[in-house]
C-alpha cells in the first residue's frame, strides 16, 4: 500500500471516535484498549491502491474516513462497491490466509486503522462482541457477493436474449435459427420425423416502404410476426431471416399439413389491418410463401435453399400464394 503519513498510533483515535463504528459495537474498548493503540494510523491520498490480488495481505484495515472502491477484474474496472468509515477490509485474506479477492483503491483522502494479523486474533480472543460485529461484516460481503452474482446472470441472460431475437419484431433472429438448426442436425432426430421448412416474403414491400414510409414499412414487418406467431403452434420455429423474410421450421409436419399451414398463415397475413402512428388506416399487405417438405437425408440448409426458390416461383406466379419446392 502506498502510504504517506508520518507514524502515527491507534492512540489517537478517542473512544468517541471508535464508538461510531459497527465493529466496536456492545465491545468494552477499556479492555481492548491496548491492542488497538499498538495499531498504526495512516493515511490515504486519492488513487492510492490498498489491496490487489496480485500481492498478500497481512493486515485488516478499519476506514476511519474517507471511501475506497472495490473492483474485481482490474484496478480500473469500474467498481463494484464504495466502502465509507467504518468499514473493515481486508479481514477476509487475514482469515484464511490467502490473497485479497478484490482491488480496493482510495477514491478519496482516507484515514486508516492497521490492525495486523496478531493483533486482530488477539482482539478477537479478548472479545465476542467484536467477534460478533466481525461476523455481521463478513456476512454482509457474502450478501453483497451473492447480489453480484444475481445482477450478473440476469444482465448475461438479457445479452444472451438480445443476441437470439430481432429487436424489431420481437422473434427469434438468423443467428437463432442457424443455432437450432445445427443442435436439430446434432440430435439426429430428424431421421425419425417429418419437418418442413417455409420462406415466406413480404410482397412488393419496397413499393410499401416508398409510398407509406419506412416506420410504417417497421410496422408492417411487426403486424407479420405477430400475425405468424399467434397462428404458428408453441413447437414451431419461427425466425426474421433478413430484411422481410421470415423462416419457419416446422418439426413433425409432413408435406401436406405444412402446405396447409403455409396457406393459413397467407390467409392471416391478408385479413391484417394496420394502422400507421398517426392512426391512418394502412393497405393490407400480402405474403408469398415457399414450402420445402425435408426429404430423406436432407439437410435443413438444403431444405431452405429449396424453400427459397418455390418462394422465387410463387412470386414470379403472381404473388400472395403458396408454392411447393418440386
Ligand atoms: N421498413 C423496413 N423495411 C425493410 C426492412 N428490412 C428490409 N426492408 C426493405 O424491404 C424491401 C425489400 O425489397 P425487395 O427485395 O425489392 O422486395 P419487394 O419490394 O418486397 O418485392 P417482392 O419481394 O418481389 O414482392 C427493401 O426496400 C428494404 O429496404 C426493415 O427492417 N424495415
Amino acid at each position: 500500500m502506498a502510504l504517506t503519513s508520518k507514524l502515527q498510533m491507534g492512540d489517537s483515535v478517542s473512544d468517541a471516535q471508535f464508538r461510531q463504528f459497527r465493529i466496536f459495537n456492545e465491545v468494552d474498548l477499556k479492555r481492548i484498549r491496548p491492542l488497538l493503540n499498538q495499531c498504526r494510523k495512516e493515511q490515504l491520498k486519492a488513487g492510492d491502491v490498498m489491496l490487489r490480488p496480485e500481492f498478500g495481505n497481512s493486515c485488516m484495515y478499519l476506514l476511519l474516513s474517507g471511501r475506497v472502491a472495490v473492483s474485481l477484474e482490474s484496478l480500473d474496472a469500474s467498481p463494484l462497491l464504495e466502502l465509507g468509515s467504518g468499514e473493515c477490509i481486508g479481514e477476509m485474506s487475514v482469515f484464511d490466509g490467502r490473497n485479497p479477492s478484490a482491488y480496493v483503491k482510495a477514491v478519496e483522502p482516507c484515514e486508516v486503522l492497521v490492525i495486523e494479523s496478531d493483533t486482530l486474533w488477539l482482539l478477537i480472543d479478548s472479545s465476542h462482541s467484536l467477534c460478533r460485529n466481525l461476523l455481521y461484516f463478513l456476512s454482509n460481503r457474502l450478501r453483497s457477493g451473492n447480489d453480484i452474482v444475481v445482477v450478473s446472470k440476469s444482465r448475461e441472460k438479457e445479452q444472451e436474449h438480445a443476441a437470439n431475437v430481432d429487436a424489431l419484431t420481437g422473434v427469434n433472429n438468423r443467428r437463432w435459427l442457424l443455432d437450432m438448426i445445427e443442435t436439430l442436425h446434432g440430435q439426429a432426430l430428424l431421421e425419425q420425423m417429418p419437418m418442413a421448412v417455409l420462406m415466406l416474403d413480404v410482397d412488393h414491400f419496397k413499393r410499401f416502404n416508398d409510398t407509406y414510409g419506412h416506420k410504417s414499412g417497421d410496422l408492417v414487418l411487426q403486424m407479420v410476426a405477430r400475425t405468424m406467431r399467434k397462428s404458428l403452434r408453441p413447437s414451431d420455429m419461427l425466425a426474421r431471416y433478413g430484411g422481410e423474410e421470415f423462416v419457419v421450421l416446422l418439426p413433425r409436419t409432413p408435406a401436406k399439413q405444412a402446405r396447409a399451414v403455409a396457406e393459413r398463415l397467407r390467409k392471416a397475413v391478408e385479413r391484417c389491418q394496420i394502422t400507421a402512428e398517426q392512426g391512418q388506416e394502412l393497405p393490407s399487405v400480402t405474403i408469398s410463401v415457399g414450402v420445402s417438405p425435408l426429404a430423406d437425408n436432407e439437410t435443413i440448409e438444403t431444405a431452405i435453399e429449396l424453400a427459397d426458390q418455390a418462394l422465387y416461383q410463387a412470386k414470379h406466379n403472381g404473388r400472395n400464394r403458396i408454392e411447393i419446392r418440386p
